[in-house]
């Protein structure tokens, strides 16, 4: 199996995901493809939940579609530059400082993700992926009825894994119930 530190390759342990990451296209906020690569990179415990969370949903009848995985310092970087907002943006690190790490994108520990039905249509959700405005959050009260009651199932799921959900966007998830990998920068 490929590794790169705590990374490992989803695809090497489940083919069962939809990968649509939308930061390997330029069909995301930034305008540009971020990724060279639509490889699928997270820390292994978290790959382990996810697929935990994926078993329950393909029960129910739902699968999972990511949208984004680990992403890289430098990445983290240039998000913060055009999106410089706490809500919507993790803060990138000053990695000759930082001491104590915590579950994000840069150490493949957080996920975005949403559900199709089995034929991989999605499923209707609060909000359209990385809106950052109030749509984002599951909290909202203009979200459609079954936007609001989809996402909470979706939070209800990845909750009883070991994820955390995000009060601001509804599609981001904490790997909680492992201890937090060093954040990296590797290319992909
Ligand atoms: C950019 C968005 N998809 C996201 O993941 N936001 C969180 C807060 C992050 O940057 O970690
Ligand atoms: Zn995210």
């Amino acid at each position: 199996m490929e590794r790169k530190g705590n990374l490992i390759k989803l695809t090497d342990l489940s083919s069962d995901f939809i990968i649509d990451l939308k930061y390997a296209t330029p069909d995301n906020f930034t305008g540009v493809q971020v990724y060279q690569s639509a490889d699928c990179w997270l820390d292994e415990h978290t790959a382990q939940i996810l697929i935990k969370a994926q078993e329950i949903f393909e029960k129910d009848g739902y699968r999972v579609k990511i949208w984004d995985a680990y992403r890289p310092i430098r990445a983290q970087k240039r998000f913060w530059e055009i999106m410089p907002n706490d809500d919507f943006i993790a803060r990138p690190p000053d990695m000759t400082k930082i001491k104590k790490f915590r579950p994000t994108h840069m150490n493949g520990m957080c996920v975005d993700v949403t559900l199709t039905d089995k034929e991989g249509n999605e499923i209707e959700m609060p909000s359209p992926f990385d809106i950052m405005d109030e749509r984002a959050a599951l909290n909202y009260s203009g979200h459609s009825e079954n936007g609001r009651r989809n996402g909470e199932y979706l939070k209800q799921v990845m909750e009883s894994v070991g994820f955390q959900a995000y009060e601001c966007e509804w599609w981001h998830f904490y790997d909680v119930s492992t201890d937090p990998a060093p954040f990296s920068d590797y290319e992909i």
